[in-house]
């Protein structure tokens, strides 16, 4: 279906180190719009590497990534422009009101300071802090801060979408509406690049799942395609695959430690 478009992102020969240490090993890969991909691996395979070249944050890598087929290297102020970034510990200027910390994301994106109250009064609204819109944001919970930091990645209505463990603090029906959120916008064309460790959720929300093992792509398809391996879930399956079959075995060690 979506291979017939031209890829939202292309990946070629994809390779980052860090000192001696190579941390991404020649990654290639095609997503395409409306591609919903949960990008998935242990702690130090590259995920968040991988995310920081996506957005521009890292530039001296080797091999080639296009985006709409522009060599990101060339253009990537306009790129960025589509892309929305929702990192996973970001900091937010906890002195400003979401008002007016959301004024300040829709200026760097360009957009006009009507456009941006109107919008973010909406989203504001829809992610139910609406009545927080005008309080400063040191007073803020874990999960109200998310929530803005959530808008504060898609108010400018950007086409490709990184999440870095976005539901991080969210109560369970922020959860819900953030998940049928990320369907609704990949139905309208979207792209969303969804980086978790919560496999229930990845399991869940994404068509396409990407595992990345020590800068290798180790498994790429849905989670259908996943589970013919005989594995039923994906956390047997990202297990398996990233070498560790006993899930329970390092938590033993743990005890063990202790008596
Ligand atoms: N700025 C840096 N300088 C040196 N090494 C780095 C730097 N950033 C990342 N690394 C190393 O690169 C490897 C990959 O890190 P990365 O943050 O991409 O992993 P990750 O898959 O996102 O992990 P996690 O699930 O723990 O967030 C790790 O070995 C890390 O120590």
């Amino acid at each position: 279906m979506e291979e017939t478009q031209q890829p939202v992102i292309g990946i070629k020969n994809l390779s980052k180190n860090y000192g001696e240490k190579q941390v991404l090993k020649g990654i290639n890969l095609e997503v395409y719009p409306g591609q919903v991909i949960g990008y998935i691996g242990p702690n130090g395979a590259g995920k968040s590497t991988t995310v920081k070249i996506l957005t521009g944050l890292v530039n001296d890598f080797d091999g080639e990534v296009l985006m709409y087929g522009k060599n990101i290297k060339d253009d990537i102020i306009s790129i960025k422009s589509q892309i929305g970034y929702v990192p996973e510990n970001a900091e937010i200027y906890d002195v400003l009101t979401p008002l007016e910390y959301l004024d300040f994301i829709g200026k760097l994106y360009g957009m006009d300071e009507d456009a941006i109250a109107t919008r973010a009064t909406k989203l504001l609204n829809a992610f139910g802090i609406g009545a927080n819109a005008d309080q400063r944001m040191d007073t803020f919970s874990k999960g109200m801060r998310q929530k803005v930091l959530l808008i504060s990645g898609i108010i400018h209505n950007p086409k490709i979408i990184i999440l870095d463990e976005p539901l991080s603090g969210l109560d369970a029906n922020a959860v819900i509406m953030v998940k049928e959120l990320i369907s609704l916008m990949a139905k309208e064309g979207k792209t969303i690049f969804y980086c978790s460790h919560m496999m229930d959720v990845v399991e869940k929300v994404s068509d396409r799942i990407l595992l990345i093992n020590n800068g290798e792509i180790v498994a790429d398809g849905t989670f259908e395609d996943l589970k013919a391996g005989g594995d039923q879930t994906l956390e047997n399956i990202f297990a398996k695959l990233t070498g560790k079959e006993e899930g329970n075995k390092d938590a033993s060690d743990v005890l063990s430690a202790l008596n």
